[in-house]
């Protein structure tokens, strides 16, 4: 059976980080599924399915903590259908062409109702990259009003810098800071406002590691903490008491081989995301609406129903 080669050069970019982002990524596992679909040389029904259920795990094996990437293969495996190849890859196409499609209008819908949190003149704290984060403040920008950012580098991958660069060319003003300067910041910002990863069921937000810390600080100094996550980021099997894996990734991402033989035998951790719970979280803003993150359940059994499989397997009920 052949992957094509998109498949695997989406998922080794997905893993280097090479693509990143929780929407980014299920935005490229869609397409690679498209295009594997679109070339599949498959002769029979069966050999195009099992094909793309390879493709899925694949692509699903490369970063286990956005849950944006299986909701993504689910969202497209699911309404593959059809006896014949032609209709199947029809099928898929048109899953993964809706599925961008979706993606992007939840998160213009999103940092509309985002937006309505931001009064002129404020100023918010960013940690990391989030392209919904960032559709917040380009809504309100279209509202008219002023904004300023103060943004935390975020090491070890300085994601911060992505959103650094971005809020500059939407004519932001922007104060860089080490992750280690954000209580001092926080003072002078009128809200923290981050991304997801994956929203578990009972609110809590799994971000980027050190959110979690940032939001206990603000907590304390009583700035608020909203989270901008389109629903994609809601992570279904949390509903059935599912946890949800922290990715550690290389250690050579904290400390460069030359610093290690330095430093000596020493252990290096490097977790990629933290769990910041519901009682830190003021807000999570999604395009369908927003909600204190206790209730988020609520909107998860409405989208969900009880429960999901993993993407690659077959819907026997559908
Ligand atoms: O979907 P959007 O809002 O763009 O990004 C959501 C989250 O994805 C990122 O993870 P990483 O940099 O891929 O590890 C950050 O944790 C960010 O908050």
């Amino acid at each position: 059976m052949d992957l094509h080669p998109t498949v695997e050069t989406t998922a080794e970019d997905i893993a280097s980080m090479e693509t990143r982002g929780a929407a980014t990524i299920g935005a490229a596992a869609a397409a690679a599924l498209r295009v594997q679909a679109g070339e599949s040389d498959a002769v029979t029904p069966e050999a195009f399915r099992a094909e793309l259920r390879v493709a899925g795990r694949r692509l699903h094996e490369t970063r286990p903590t956005a849950v944006s990437l299986p909701n993504a293969l689910r969202y497209v495996l699911r309404r593959m259908d059809g006896d014949e190849v032609a209709t199947l890859r029809a099928s898929v196409v048109k899953a993964a062409t809706e599925f961008e499609q979706r993606l992007d209008r939840a998160q213009s819908q999103l940092g509309a109702i985002g937006a309505n949190r931001l009064q002129d003149g404020d100023v918010v704290m960013t940690h990391c990259h989030s392209t919904d984060a960032l559709a917040c403040v380009e809504a309100a920008l279209d509202q008219g009003k002023h904004l300023e950012a103060i943004v935390k580098e975020t090491r070890p991958r300085l994601q911060g810098h992505i959103t650094a660069r971005a809020l500059r060319e939407m004519g932001v003003p922007v104060t860089l800071i080490v992750d280690n300067a954000a209580r001092r910041y926080l003072d002078d910002a009128d809200h923290v406002l981050v991304g997801a990863d994956a929203i578990a069921a009972d609110g809590s937000v799994v971000n980027k590691i050190g959110t979690s810390g940032l939001a206990v600080n603000a907590r304390e100094r009583g700035v608020p903490i909203v989270v901008a996550a389109q629903t994609i980021k809601l992570h279904p099997a949390t509903m059935t008491g599912h946890t949800v894996e922290i990715e550690m990734r290389d250690e050579r991402e904290v400390v460069s081989d030359e610093d290690r033989a330095d430093i000596g035998d020493v252990a290096v951790e490097n977790p990629a995301f933290d769990v910041t719970p519901p009682r830190h979280i003021d807000a999570i803003v999604t395009e369908s609406g927003q909600f204190p993150p206790e209730s988020i359940v609520t909107l998860m059994r409405e989208l969900f129903g009880d429960g999901v499989a993993e993407p690659w397997v077959e819907p026997t009920n559908e």
